[in-house]
């Protein structure tokens, strides 16, 4: 079993309560509040500009050329493609997106998970910084895929821009890119470095799931 297997396995009921999560299911029913959609824009903006910034921590740690041009290519993923679905969030809660950029506070959820990836990226492994990233990708189209596989939501749908986002192809297939990179590089290393690699991506996990309950329940401090 290939490495990300394992990790996929091991995650699994948390893939499956992300799944299941009521914001998650509201977006699906399009029943999400007003106010919870903006607590989760706001945050996601903050989280979303830090881990362009983890991208650029792992830049530094990459052994060949190409490497560099990956995690290049993925910062401009995050600072020019990923704005569409806060956009299409943003129609629907009526507000807008400028607006939303301004002034927020980092709520407790929020601050943990960047925390997190940032001393991941700070201290760790290269092999650390891809396992810890994974979860960010792996569960958005993990969620939108199996959306869009039981429910179908047709383009009338107000999130339907936000679920075909993540459940695009180009999304899958620069998941199954990022999982190859994960596991050239688990094939050669040590057992303490895989170990450190496995926490990485289970706690990434975890928070995946507690940053939606931290918007559904528009935690703050
Ligand atoms: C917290 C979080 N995790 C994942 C994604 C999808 N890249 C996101 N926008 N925000």
């Amino acid at each position: 079993m290939r490495f990300s297997e394992e990790l996929r396995r091991d995650a699994d009921l948390i893939f499956q309560s992300i799944r299941n999560h009521p914001f998650v299911q509201g977006i699906q029913q399009a029943s999400l509040s007003r106010e919870q959609i903006v607590h989760y824009v706001q945050q996601d903006y903050l989280y979303l500009t830090t881990y362009a910034k983890v991208y650029g921590l792992g830049l530094a740690k990459c052994r060949t050329r190409d490497e560099m041009q990956d995690f290049h290519r993925r910062i401009g993923f995050i600072l020019n493609d990923e704005v569409h679905p806060h956009v299409t969030l943003c129609r629907v809660a009526g507000v807008s997106y400028e607006s939303l950029q301004r002034g927020a506070t980092l709520a407790p959820t929020a601050q943990h998970y960047m925390s997190h990836m940032l001393s991941c990226a700070a201290t760790g492994s290269l092999g650390e910084v891809l396992a810890t990233v994974l979860p960010c990708h792996w569960t958005y189209v993990d969620l939108a895929t199996d959306m869009m596989t039981r429910v179908s939501p047709t383009a009338d749908h107000p999130f339907y821009d936000w679920i075909a986002f993540y459940a695009d192809r180009d999304m899958h297939a620069g998941m199954a890119d990022l999982c190859r990179w994960l596991d050239d590089y688990a094939a050669s290393a040590g057992e303490e470095d895989k170990s450190r690699m496995r926490t990485g991506f289970m706690v990434s996990c975890q928070m995946e799931r507690r940053f939606f309950e931290m918007a559904y329940t528009l935690e703050s401090w």
